[in-house]
Order: structure tokens, then C-alpha cells, then sequence
């Protein structure tokens, strides 16, 4: 924050950034993205910030997936996706050529609406990506199990069943698992699309809990067509509209006093 004085609060300096915001995980320069002839993203400009909770608010089909899924390249696996632009990870752009796609996927984990749990035990779905990198120690894998439970909030409901299938759980605890699975490996960021509108309201209720819990040690973006559950988990927001980024704020600040009227129109309910 910078000091607090009466002088009012800083005017962003661009769309897209706010100025008191110190750490940033990504940024968002100049973002066109096409599928086929059609534009999808246009010019966006924007700064995530580390270790805070970003969503991203607008009518359906505006772009706020497509935005999300170009933080780890998964645009790259439709065919006629072209992108135009940067987005630097800590300073690197991860579209540059030679880029290890795998990598950035490591350290850029992601959840989807509906839970995707392996058709596994609850104990190998999290342990997963550590097989995966080579780590056979029980003990290690023992270890990273259980903190990855517990760190998505799933630990005690399932200590005692480790090796039954995942498919067993309630959809609001796939979700969870899936989220422990995510950071097993240790991410960065996690990407999070419509994360809880498949759950009831106490699976949501849950997951919002975690949101806020994991962002003491991850970057956060999520995807919501919910402006209550925006207004809940997030610190800042952005608003987009057609493809375009009309206002990004801190969240108190976008939902109580938008600058522009097409941010309120929305948020009171006037279209959408
Ligand atoms: N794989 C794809 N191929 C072609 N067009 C796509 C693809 N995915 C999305 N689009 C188009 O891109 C635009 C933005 O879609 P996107 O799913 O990003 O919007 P959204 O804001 O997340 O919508 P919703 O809230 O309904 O999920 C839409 O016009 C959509 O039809």
C-alpha cells in the first residue's frame, strides 16, 4: 500500500494495473487472440498480482475462459487459436519460441467446473504428478499426500480411505482433490474456471474457504459467472465485455464505485 494520506487513491495507470499493486505474477501486454477469423481477446492489457485472488466477471462468451487458459497455454491444444502479444511469468514471456510447455504447466496448475478426478484411489490421484516427475519414496510420497490434502481442506474427511476410488467422493470433494492434486507439485498460480457452479452451497461455501486460504501461498485467478462469489473471494477483479477488458480494480472498489458506466450497468444487474 502506498502511505495513506488524504490525496485520493491513485488513478490506475492504465487499464488493467493498479498503481499501488507491489507484486505481479503475470502481465497481460497487447493480448489479441483469434479462433479462426474470429477475435476473441482484444488488446489486453493487464497485471496479476502475486499471491492475491483475481477474478475475472462478464457476460458469457466475452472471453473470460479464453483469457484464463492462455496463463498456461492450454489455447494452444484448439487448432485454429492464434495469439497475438505477450504475457510475461515473472518477467519471462511464456509465449516466446523454445518455451517448455510442460514446464509452464507445472507451475501454472488448473481447475475446471466439473471435478476431473483419474480414475483412481483418492491417495494416487494426488500423488500423480510426483510419479510422474520420477519420486517413488513412499515416505515422500506420504508426505506430500497428506499436506496436499490438508492444504485443500480435504485431510480429514478422507484420512481414513486413502486407497478407495476417487469417483466415491461427493462432487464438492472431487473438487477439493482436485485442488490438492494441483498442488502437489507445487505451483505458482492456480487457474480456477466456474470452480464451484457444479456444487451445492455448502461445497461452494467450502471451496470459497480454500480460495481464500490458498492465496497466502499461490496466485489465484478465477473465472465467475457468480458477481456475489466474485465480490467474496477476490481482491481485485476484472470486468470484461466482447472480448475487451473494460475495468479492473480492487474488488471493494469495482463492485462499490466503478469508473465506467458499462462495469455498472453490469454489476447492477442491467445486462447480462
Ligand atoms: N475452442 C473454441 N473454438 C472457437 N471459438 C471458441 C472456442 N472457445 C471459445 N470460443 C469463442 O470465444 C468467445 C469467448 O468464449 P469464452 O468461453 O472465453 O467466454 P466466457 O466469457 O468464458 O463465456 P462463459 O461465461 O459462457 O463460459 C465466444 O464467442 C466463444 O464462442
Amino acid at each position: 500500500m502506498n502511505s495513506m494520506t488524504t490525496a485520493p487513491r491513485p488513478v490506475a495507470s492504465h487499464v488493467g494495473s493498479v498503481s499501488d499493486m507491489k507484486d505481479v505474477t503475470f502481465k497481460v501486454r497487447n493480448l489479441d487472440l483469434y479462433y479462426g477469423k474470429d477475435q476473441a481477446l482484444k488488446g489486453i492489457n493487464l497485471d496479476i498480482p502475486r499471491n492475491r485472488v483475481t477474478a475475472f466477471i462478464g457476460p458469457s462468451g466475452c472471453g473470460k475462459s479464453t483469457l484464463l487458459r492462455c496463463f498456461n497455454r492450454m489455447n494452444d491444444l484448439v487448432d485454429a487459436c492464434r495469439v497475438e502479444g505477450e504475457i510475461l511469468l515473472d518477467g519471462e514471456d511464456i509465449y516466446a519460441r523454445g518455451v517448455d510447455v510442460a514446464e509452464l504447466r507445472r507451475k501454472v496448475g488448473m481447475v475446471f467446473q466439473k471435478p476431473n478426478p483419474f480414475p483412481k484411489s483418492i491417495y494416487e490421484n494426488v500423488a500423480y504428478g510426483l510419479r510422474l516427475q520420477g519420486v517413488s519414496s513412499r515416505a515422500v510420497l506420504d508426505e506430500v499426500v497428506e499436506r496436499s490434502l490438508r492444504g485443500a481442506a480435504l485431510w480429514d474427511e478422507v484420512k481414513d480411505r486413502l486407497n478407495d476410488n476417487a469417483f466415491g467422493l461427493s462432487g464438492g470433494q472431487q473438487q477439493r482433490l482436485v485442488i490438492a492434486r494441483a498442488i502437489a507439485i507445487e505451483p505458482e498460480v492456480i487457474l480456477l474456471d466456474e470452480p464451484a457452479s457444479a456444487l451445492d452451497p455448502i461445497s461452494t461455501l467450502k471451496i470459497e474457504e480454500l480460495i481464500n486460504e490458498l492465496k497466502e501461498q499461490y496466485t489465484i485467478v478465477i473465472v465467475t459467472h457468480n458477481m456475489q462469489q466474485a465480490a467474496r473471494v477476490s481482491d481485485y477483479t476484472a470486468f470484461m465485455y466482447l472480448g475487451e477488458l473494460v475495468e479492473f480494480d480492487e474488488t471493494n472498489k469495482l463492485f462499490t464505485e466503478p469508473e465506467k458506466k458499462q462495469t455498472e450497468d453490469y454489476i447492477t444487474g442491467r445486462y447480462g
